[in-house]
């Protein structure tokens, strides 16, 4: 699968582009993509369009609980937006250019921001379960071996061949999010460097050490690839992680501390209030601030 043809070719993402707006009138330039048990944040969505994937021409479909299959375009707060609910991961048998066609679509939609949100296992033992990291860069483990979204022929339509990843993550998006984030008065908010692996397993003792080591401080199995896409076509990136559970990181309490995806769908849900205000607020900030300065 590494190195097959990628089929979501320029011409095959403008065809979907074209259905959803001939279906739909709205200009969407946020983009958001909900985490496992995060589809909550897409009910922020006014005057909402709904699609479900399985009725948009070359859409993949998600099979894992927690994402709901759907994309909603509308407005948050009179701001225009795109909302997937439920994203698409490798462990699903999906290629990692396959998972990141909709940010390709968003960005042939007009998208110029993205916000990313996902669940994710703490491997930094000072993390808390529901604390909030919001993402300052990460590490791509998966593309160590050549595994990336961008991995063959490329299409300067969408981007360069080659570009740096420094800033992959909006100093002033983040920044901003720092702030909107105390005036809320969320208590639990963390920053950190976040990292994909492949799954759908969750990380043993060792792997969690060794992550560590690298400055890992959050796992999680999606997000890396969706920004790397998102840099490569210019668009600004915010990301944050919910700490959905505390990756065991010695063997004495490795198994009582055992992960079962449910609860990392409950965790996430437990926390829609505070993300939803949260990631509203964010999308005001950039519809007020942003739209017009994108680097
Ligand atoms: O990254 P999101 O989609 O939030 O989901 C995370 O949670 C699931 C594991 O419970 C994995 O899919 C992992 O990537
Ligand atoms: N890789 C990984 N993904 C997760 N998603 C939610 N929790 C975890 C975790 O502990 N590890």
């Amino acid at each position: 699968m590494l190195h097959a043809e990628n089929e979501y070719t320029y011409e095959r993402i403008t065809e979907i582009k074209d259905f959803i707006k001939s279906k739909c009138d709205i200009d969407p330039k946020v983009g958001i993509i909900c985490g496992t048990g995060l589809g909550s944040i897409g009910e922020l969505i006014t005057d909402a369009f709904i699609l479900d994937y399985k009725n948009i021409p070359y859409f993949p479909i998600s099979t894992v609980e927690g994402h709901k299959g759907r994309l909603i375009l509308g407005y948050i707060k009179t701001v225009p937006v795109i909302c997937m609910q439920g994203r698409f991961h490798y462990y699903e048998g999906y290629s990692l250019s396959k998972c990141v066609m909709p940010v390709r679509l968003m960005k042939l939609l007009g998208v110029t921001h993205l916000i990313a949100s996902n669940a994710a296992g703490g491997l930094n033992q000072d993390f808390k379960i529901g604390d909030i990291m919001l993402q300052k860069d990460h590490v791509n483990v998966m593309g160590f071996s050549g595994n990336g979204p961008l991995v063959g022929l490329n299409d300067l339509r969408f981007g360069p061949r080659f570009f740096s990843m420094v800033n992959a993550y909006d100093v002033d998006l983040l920044e901003s999010a720092k702030k909107i984030a105390e005036e809320l008065g969320l208590k639990n908010i963390k920053e950190g460097v976040y990292t994909c692996v492949g799954g759908p397993t969750y990380e043993t003792v060792a792997e969690v050490r060794a992550l560590r080591s690298m400055g890992i401080d959050a796992a999680g199995m999606s997000t890396v690839h969706e920004v790397t896409t998102a840099r490569h076509c210019g668009m600004r990136c915010f990301a944050f992680s919910l700490i959905t559970n505390i990756c065991p990181i010695d063997y004495s309490t490795a198994v009582e501390s055992e992960i079962h995806s449910n609860d990392v769908i409950e965790v996430a849900m437990s926390k829609d209030k505070d993300l939803k205000l949260f990631v509203e607020r964010i999308v005001q900030f950039i519809g007020k601030n942003d739209l017009n300065s994108v680097k």
